[in-house]
């Protein structure tokens, strides 16, 4: 029943016709095996590859239904927040790794965005973490505090809605009316534009900041070997809700004979900085490639959160969705589909898994990950040697009221604590990234914390406002997209095969079997490589050795379950494209994507986590580069926006070979049926490739089409000879048919 009153509702999402269609797709899935089975004995390999690969295809299909049997959406009424009495403080985590590849004025943007959404001031504290250990980011936060004092109350008196200053300025539309109006936002984009020269002209001349002393504790320090640096650039004295926002920034201590777990570990020592500081019952943690876009989003979070059981919205997560994508998604690096329909279905069983960022956690389930904790004498042990941190995380076990009257913070006093807790070497003997806090031991630490939550039987909540929340930046690169792919794989497989594993889960934990097979169903994405690589191999192998394994024209029996599961299925996904708003063409781009990525990350994935089990080598986080040309806004260079980009790297190198070998195929039966070449004779007299085999090897060379046009294309869009070469003895090595080619 809906409560006038409430500030959230849950309302599931019915399908029948889709749902109907899947099931459909299945039962016809399962025919087409029981028929392969039925008639293995009377063909040869080739039927029993793709019964294998169809028998995984299966299998992956039942938990993609499975998944989305019951899907939820969540709806938010921030009209009735006025009536919450006091509202609670939250601590803002952004993370920052290169000052080089993550531009200083992206991370400006983010938190400015951060800084000015419509929430009390004196409620919120934004802690930046920079990995980087930049005097030029420091630099840029510094003049940027000083423009958020005029920008952000030009944001709340005028109801701004984008509050990200590059993208507010760049959009034609202005939100108020009026002569003061124009004048104060000219004014504001005269200071903005004073800003990012100020900020180019530091990162291309350090003279700028050098001779402060301000500057002074980054002298003779690099990005792998430096102390701890923080400085409170924007402090709220007296819980003033009209002021302006916390704002501290930390470079924590890395030395190189200590390792610092990415951006796990980032998050851990601002969980830990905000906890001896601030201590908010509620954590956000946000990428600095990311801003809000919706200036509401913390009371949208905060009425999921105070509005529902707190076992039922043990977090709330927000989409990422990505302004920077040319149209249709060349790259199909937007997640759109993944947010709106696997997600949701996940929703309507334990909750949405943790997606990275755009995520409000309680802070009390980072701090008791593990049941154990609460036990008198645990916490030290698990907290660490501060006795601040200690004390906080006491205060949030034992669920401080935190709506009491409003506490006044002094920052400055706990500067010293947030020093001793950003050490390098904090973390030793305590449980900061194994029991407590995000965890280690994967590149998507999000999952992998997100799991753990699970399996206490917690359940998560997916918000999707509009306006989008957040909105963030994707790779688009073909190598870049590539590269971030190979480190998600890695990071599920990481996840697999260890402790947390959903797998083992099911049976160790609360996690429920729904929950535990959707996570599967996330986590083995890459291990369909496997099937898929040898499905997409077969057409070609089934010309050149003259086999088959598709249906032919006579083959009722296959033609009346291959097609139509060929057909539906395809249709199917079209339809999901074209529900969410996007383009048949943008459906076609994530066709080629899937199986470029077939090729190329999901098998260097798995590679790379062989390595790791191997100990050969370790899997390390590799930042996705989000330079200033990734801008669709410049249009210079619009002839070439979503071309597909190579580089030496071995990862083209399998994608070349099935297109090389794919080409040679069609060329051969080609040259068969004008009569050039005598094909050769089908192994015991069985029926020959035929109609099936030759529409396969179309579909995966359209599919591949990037790598087709890749083949003649010169500089950048070009595939690299000598990566051409390696393909071709690829080839040469795995492909047994010289016997026919002589
Ligand atoms: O040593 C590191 C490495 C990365 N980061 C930060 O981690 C974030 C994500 O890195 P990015 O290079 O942007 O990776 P993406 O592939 O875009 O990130 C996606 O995938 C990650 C898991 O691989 C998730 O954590 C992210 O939330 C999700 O957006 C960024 O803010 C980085 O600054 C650090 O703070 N320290
Ligand atoms: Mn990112």
């Amino acid at each position: 029943m809906f409560n006038s009153s409430a500030l959230y509702q849950k309302l599931s999402i019915k399908k029948p016709i889709q749902t109907s269609l899947e099931l459909l797709i299945l039962i016809l899935a399962i025919s087409l095996l029981l028929y392969r089975l039925l008639h293995l004995k009377s063909h040869g390999l080739l039927w029993l590859l793709a019964f294998f690969s169809e028998l995984c295809f299966t299998f992956d299909w039942f938990l993609y239904i499975l998944l989305n049997w019951s899907p939820v959406d969540y709806k938010t009424y921030p009209q009735h927040f006025k009536q919450v009495p006091e509202v609670p403080p939250v601590d803002v985590l952004v993370t920052t790794a290169d000052w080089k590849l993550e531009p200083s004025i992206m991370v400006v943007n983010t938190v400015l965005s951060l800084l000015a959404v419509d929430y009390p001031a004196g409620k919120l504290s934004c802690y930046v973490s920079d990995d980087g250990g930049s005097p030029v980011l420091l630099y840029a936060l510094v003049e940027a505090s000083n423009f958020a004092k005029i920008w952000v109350p030009f944001c709340k008196k005028y109801h701004v809605q984008v509050r990200a200053p590059f993208r507010y300025f760049s959009s034609k539309s202005p939100s108020a009316d009026g002569h003061e109006f124009r004048q104060e936002e000219k004014r504001m984009k005269d200071e903005y534009e004073r800003l990012c020269e100020r900020i180019e002209a530091a990162e291309e001349n350090p003279m700028v900041y050098e001779t402060s002393k301000y500057y002074e504790a980054f002298k003779n320090t690099d990005k792998k070997n430096h102390p701890t640096i923080i400085k409170i650039l924007l402090e709220n004295k007296g819980n003033d809700s009209n002021g302006i926002s916390n704002l501290v920034y930390v470079a924590r201590e890395k030395r190189p004979n200590q390792p610092h777990y990415y951006k796990a570990g980032a998050l851990n020592v601002l969980t830990r900085v905000s906890g001896v500081m601030t201590n908010a019952p509620f954590i956000v943690n946000i990428d600095c490639d990311m801003y809000v876009n919706n200036p509401n989003v913390v009371v949208e979070a905060m009425c999921i959160l105070l509005g529902a059981e707190e076992q039922e919205s043990i977090f709330v997560q927000f989409p990422q969705i990505f302004y920077n994508l040319p149209k249709d998604d060349p790259f199909g690096c937007q997640l759109i589909t993944l947010f709106q329909t696997l997600l949701r279905g996940m929703a309507g069983i334990q909750g949405p898994l943790f997606g990275g960022c755009n995520c409000f956690h309680r802070r009390k389930t980072i701090y008791t990950l593990n049941s154990s904790q609460n036990k008198t004498g645990k916490i030290e042990e698990n907290f660490g040697e501060s006795e601040e941190l200690t004390k906080s995380a006491n205060e949030i076990l034992r669920g401080v009221q935190f709506n009491g009257p409003p506490q006044t913070i002094n920052l400055s006093t706990s500067i010293q604590s947030a020093y001793q807790v950003a050490s390098a070497d904090y973390e030793n003997n305590t449980a900061w990234g194994l029991k407590v806090g995000w965890l280690y031991g994967s590149m998507t630490e999000d999952i992998l914390t997100g799991i753990k939550i699970h399996s206490k039987g917690w359940k998560s909540v997916l918000l999707q406002p509009n306006p989008p929340a957040f909105l963030g930046l994707a790779p688009t690169g073909g190598p870049d997209a590539l590269t971030q792919r190979k480190r998600w794989v890695t990071g599920s497989l990481e996840i697999l095969v260890c402790k947390t594993s959903p797998l083992l889960a099911f049976f160790l934990t609360r996690l429920t079997l729904r929950q535990c097979l959707a996570y599967t169903y996330f986590l083995t994405r890459s291990l369909y490589a496997i099937p898929e690589l040898v499905y997409v191999i077969l057409p070609a192998y089934a010309i050149l050795t003259n086999s088959h394994f598709l249906p032919s024209v006579q083959d009722t029996a296959l033609l009346a379950t291959f097609v139509p599961i060929f057909i539906l299925y395809h249709s199917l996904s079209v339809c999901v494209y074209l529900q969410c708003g996007l383009s048949v063409r943008a459906w076609w781009n994530n066709v080629k994507m899937e199986m470029i990525s077939t090729t190329s990350s999901y098998v260097f994935g798995i590679l790379s986590l062989v390595l790791k089990l191997f100990g050969i080598s370790e899997a390390v986080f590799e930042v996705t580069p989000k330079g200033q040309s990734n801008n669709v806004d410049d249009k210079e260079d619009d002839r070439n926006v979503g071309k597909f980009v190579f580089n030496e790297s071995p990862l083209f190198i399998i994608g070349t070979a099935v297109v090389l070998l794919h080409l040679m195929a069609l060329a051969s039966s080609l040259l068969v049926t004008v009569g050039i070449l005598q094909p050769p004779s089908s192994s015991d007299g069985r029926r020959g490739s035929g109609i099936g085999e030759i529409l396969g090897c179309v579909w995966v060379l359209m599919a591949l089409s990037p790598f087709l046009r890749g083949l003649f294309a010169k500089g950048k869009y070009g595939i690299p000879f000598p990566t051409i070469c390696k393909s071709a003895s690829l080839i040469l090595l795995f492909v047994p048919f010289y016997k026919w080619l002589l």
